[in-house]
């Protein structure tokens, strides 16, 4: 199953009741597409249970579409099998940029190897962390070869291992590629170890701008009406 981007290929469905089905639609231009999907899951004893058994639909592109079915017939297994992978969905931006899938690939590999997440690449998004898919998030940006990322919050709901590893990828990222510039919203402290330099607010307007060591000694010292400014 796959929702459009660079790496869906389409291709004619097998089944010929189907194909008349898809005739009747009248369409040529499909934004989603699965063919003959079949999805397993394993019980106690190591034996496959199948879930998913040799799906296949075409949803137009522009249209309303529902999936129905009894319960437990397999919608919702089927819907996160459609979920893009960590690829799909890094590519997406690239899809206006008329490339060939030779440098689709390229640029995809270079950006998710830059965030860490390369061996991700095959990884429905939805079965990722927090922090994983903020770095995919990362990627996808900068595979559009911004010069300039504007980045709001993105640790914010990230326990700490996650929150670390989005840092040390957007570092990573900054310093392999010289001409990006990276401004980061945070209200976490331990944040600016990590920064070149910081800005400070309050009220509207910038309080501080320079060394993040000096702006961090400045709000420590003022820390309790820091930590009520951010708390209303
Ligand atoms: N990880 C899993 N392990 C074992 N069985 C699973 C797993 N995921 C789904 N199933 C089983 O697969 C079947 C399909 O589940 P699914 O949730 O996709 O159905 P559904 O059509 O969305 O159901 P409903 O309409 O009740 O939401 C169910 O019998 C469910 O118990």
């Amino acid at each position: 199953m796959s929702i459009r981007a660079p790496f869906c290929a389409s291709t004619p469905l097998h089944s010929k009741q189907t194909t008349r089905n898809y005739n009747a639609i009248g369409a040529d231009n499909f934004a989603i597409e699965s063919q003959r999907v079949s999805y397993s899951v394993k019980n106690e004893m190591g034996k496959a249970i199948p879930i998913i058994k040799d799906c296949s639909l075409k949803i137009p592109s522009g249209q309303f579409w529902m999936l129905l079915g009894p319960n437990g017939c397999g919608k919702s297994t089927l819907l996160k099998v459609v979920m893009p992978t960590v690829e799909a969905d890094v590519a997406f931006g690239l899809g206006r940029f008329n490339l060939t899938s030779d440098e689709t690939e390229l640029r995809v590999a270079k950006a998710l190897t830059a965030v860490g997440m390369y061996d991700f690449l095959q990884r429905p998004v939805q079965t990722l962390s927090g922090g994983q898919k903020q770095r995919v998030a990362i990627a996808g940006a900068l595979i559009e070869e911004c010069k300039v990322l504007l980045l709001d919050e993105l640790t914010t709901f990230l326990d700490e291992t996650d929150q670390i590893g989005v840092i040390k990828a957007m570092k990573n990222t900054l310093s392999s590629s010289e001409d990006v510039t990276a401004l980061w919203v945070t209200h976490r402290l331990e944040e600016l170890e990590y920064a070149d330099g910081a800005v400070y607010m309050e009220d509207g307007k910038v309080v501080m701008h320079g060394e993040p060591s000096i702006i961090m000694d400045s709000i420590e010292a003022r820390k309790a009406s820091y930590t009520d400014i951010i708390n209303s």
